[in-house]
């Protein structure tokens, strides 16, 4: 059983104030994914890390940079919270191996994404965790843009066939108006009152873009919060099943 797992940034950083991890929460992540017996590649979010530099250096998913201090501020806060992540995670004795994407992914004029999975299955097979963070990369006519953890997710899961996806988030689901869990999305109108619609999609972030892409994937995928991330690793689906 091969799983995808993304812990948000927002989950696992304190978003009020910059480059701070929460470290209860990414405790608590650590410990579950310590238990977990499937085979896991894990990806992780910004939250207080990276999003501030890329939103002061004009950098998104789309906006890009030429300017090698930008990229740098960037990759580098980004790979400062991946090393923190790891070292949680190694304190428990997961095999996490650092991946970064900077090193190896790519757009094309138009955004299509190209990321590698081939050194991931192989790190998978070999017994290893593979963790994977939003990073900047190269998007030809651009510069570099911002590859969100959402992007490499859902990259990830079709190229290694994955049985399984989480997304474990601040929020305990996708919430309707009433904030209320919806159980199941099948559809982006099921939920699309309560995502703002079609056309407020960010493809960077935020619920309505999570479910947009989420729902083209093979595999269904569940959205719930730090409560929940046991009973899914557990092979439970907490949460909102998404597809
Ligand atoms: N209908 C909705 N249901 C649930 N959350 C929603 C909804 N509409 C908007 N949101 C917002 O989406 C947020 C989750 O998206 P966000 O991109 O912040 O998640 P993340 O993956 O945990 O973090 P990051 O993108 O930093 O890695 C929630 O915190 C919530 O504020
Ligand atoms: C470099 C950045 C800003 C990473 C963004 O990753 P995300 O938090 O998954 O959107």
């Amino acid at each position: 059983m091969t799983t995808v797992l993304k812990l948000g940034g927002s989950v696992i950083t304190d978003k009020d104030r910059a480059e701070t991890v929460d470290g209860e929460a990414l405790d608590r992540a650590a410990d579950a994914v310590a238990r977990a017996t499937d085979d896991l590649v894990v990806v992780h979010g910004g939250g207080s890390f990276g999003h501030h530099n890329a939103e002061a250096h004009g950098v998104s998913t789309t906006a890009g940079t030429h300017e090698i201090g930008g990229l740098t501020e960037i990759h580098s806060a980004m790979k400062a919270l991946n090393g923190l992540v790891l070292r949680r995670l190694h304190d428990r004795d997961v095999p996490a191996v650092p991946v970064h994407p900077l090193s190896a992914a790519s757009r094309d004029p138009g955004g299509e994404l190209t990321l590698p999975a081939e050194q991931v299955a192989t790190l998978r097979a070999e017994g290893f965790v593979p963790v994977l963070h939003g990073d900047v990369i190269a998007h030809r006519g651009e510069g570099v843009t911002v590859l969100s953890g959402d992007e490499i997710v859902t990259s990830l899961a079709r190229d290694l066939d994955a049985d399984r996806v989480g997304l474990c988030s601040t929020v305990p689901g996708v919430l309707d108006t009433d904030g209320g869990v919806i159980p199941r999305i099948e559809r982006f109108d099921d939920a699309a009152d309560a995502l703002g619609g079609a056309e407020s999609t960010d493809v960077s972030g935020g619920m309505a873009g999570k479910v947009r892409t989420l729902l083209a994937l093979p595999t269904p995928a569940s959205v719930f919060g730090l409560d929940d991330l046991s009973a899914f690793l557990d092979g439970e689906a907490p949460g909102t099943t998404v597809g």
